[in-house]
């Protein structure tokens, strides 16, 4: 709970924090304070919101560096922010992006997940679970805006949005790669895998592993789209006013219909899938793996 509150993202004023700005600066305001009349920011220590309530859109910004690793800090800041959003009569649309360069999210933080005990696995899975659900299961047009590598968790951003768009990179690689981790997908994400791709193809990309480059997530549909790098985010802004022009309230029971079934299966497993992952990933063999792959990640730079 301290822990919610310390990392509670305040939503100010667009207005007064451009006016703090430039009064910190000691210089004019170069912009006319009717531009900020319709923007709230929110800031957390991973990740930055911004609504810009004219249009409907906001963008959640990750900046969690190195690589927007998915610790509890981040979890908790998402799970916040999504509330907020959700609840919030201005905002119809969501777009994800990342402002690490090179990387939209290298997934969990498998630090959370290494050396660590039941107990603490049951709450970040917890966590996890309710990332997924809360993006999932939105009632916002949700485009992720993939402008790096993305894998595991990131990827699960990706798939549990509406539509995705990803900068073409061919260096810039996509997908499930947890069994490479020596973990397991969970079955939820699994489904929303199947839904995406099919269940072939799921299938060999989860028992694989595979990271694709963005040029082949494009082939295989596991993004809808790939455009420069610099317009990425443009082109997500641009789609959301096609999703926008349909009306709220039809396009969201569709939605609802068309993911209804994963999410009844989800809510009536949850607590033992959390069970199930606090099990698992204290078994000394996974810690084994997990401890194997991190060495690994960091003996890659010396
Ligand atoms: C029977 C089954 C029963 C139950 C099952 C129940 C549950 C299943 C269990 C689990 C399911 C989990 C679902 C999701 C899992 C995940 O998300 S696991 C995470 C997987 N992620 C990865 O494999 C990505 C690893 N990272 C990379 O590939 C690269 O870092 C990158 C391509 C993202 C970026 O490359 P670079 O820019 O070159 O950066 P570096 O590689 O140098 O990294 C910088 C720095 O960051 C550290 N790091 C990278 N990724 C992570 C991470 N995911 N967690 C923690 N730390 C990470 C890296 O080690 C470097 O650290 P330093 O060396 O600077 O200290």
């Amino acid at each position: 709970m301290a822990s919610v509150l310390r990392h509670s993202a305040k939503f100010t004023s667009g207005i007064s924090s451009s006016l703090a700005a430039c009064a910190r600066n000691g210089t004019a305001c170069a912009f006319p304070c009717h531009a900020f009349r319709h923007r709230n920011s929110s800031t957390s220590s991973k990740i930055r919101v911004d609504l810009d309530s004219s249009t409907g859109v906001a963008v959640m910004t990750l900046q969690g560096p190195p690589v927007n690793s998915m610790c509890m800090d981040f979890l908790t800041d998402f799970a916040i922010s999504m509330e907020k959003l959700e609840l919030d009569k201005n905002c119809r649309g969501l777009i994800l992006t990342s402002a690490v360069p090179k990387v939209f999210s290298a997934g969990l933080d498998i630090m959370e997940m290494y050396g660590k005990g039941p107990e603490h696995a049951t709450v970040f899975w917890r966590a996890v679970q309710e990332m997924w659900f809360k993006l999932y299961s939105s009632n916002m047009v949700t485009i992720a805006a993939v402008n790096g590598s993305s894998p595991a968790g990131g990827c699960l951003l990706a798939l549990s949005s509406d539509y995705r768009i990803m900068a073409d990179n061919p260096r810039y690689v996509i997908g499930l790669n947890e069994a490479q981790v020596g973990i397991v997908a969970p079955f939820w994400l699994k489904d929303n895998m199947v839904q995406t791709l099919g269940h072939r193809q799921t299938e060999k990309s989860l028992q694989l592993a595979q990271l694709y480059s963005a040029p082949d997530a494009l082939k295989i549909g596991l993004v809808d789209k790939l455009v420069p790098e610099e317009k990425v985010l443009s082109t997500a802004t641009e789609t959301m006013a096609k999703w926008f022009s349909i009306p709220d309230h039809s396009r969201q029971i569709t939605k609802s219909m068309m993911r209804k079934q994963t999410i009844d299966k989800f809510l009536s497993n949850r607590e033992t899938d959390i069970n199930n992952f606090a099990n698992f990933v204290t078994k000394d063999s996974i810690q084994k793996s997990l401890g194997t792959y991190l060495a690994k990640l960091k003996k890659k730079k010396a």
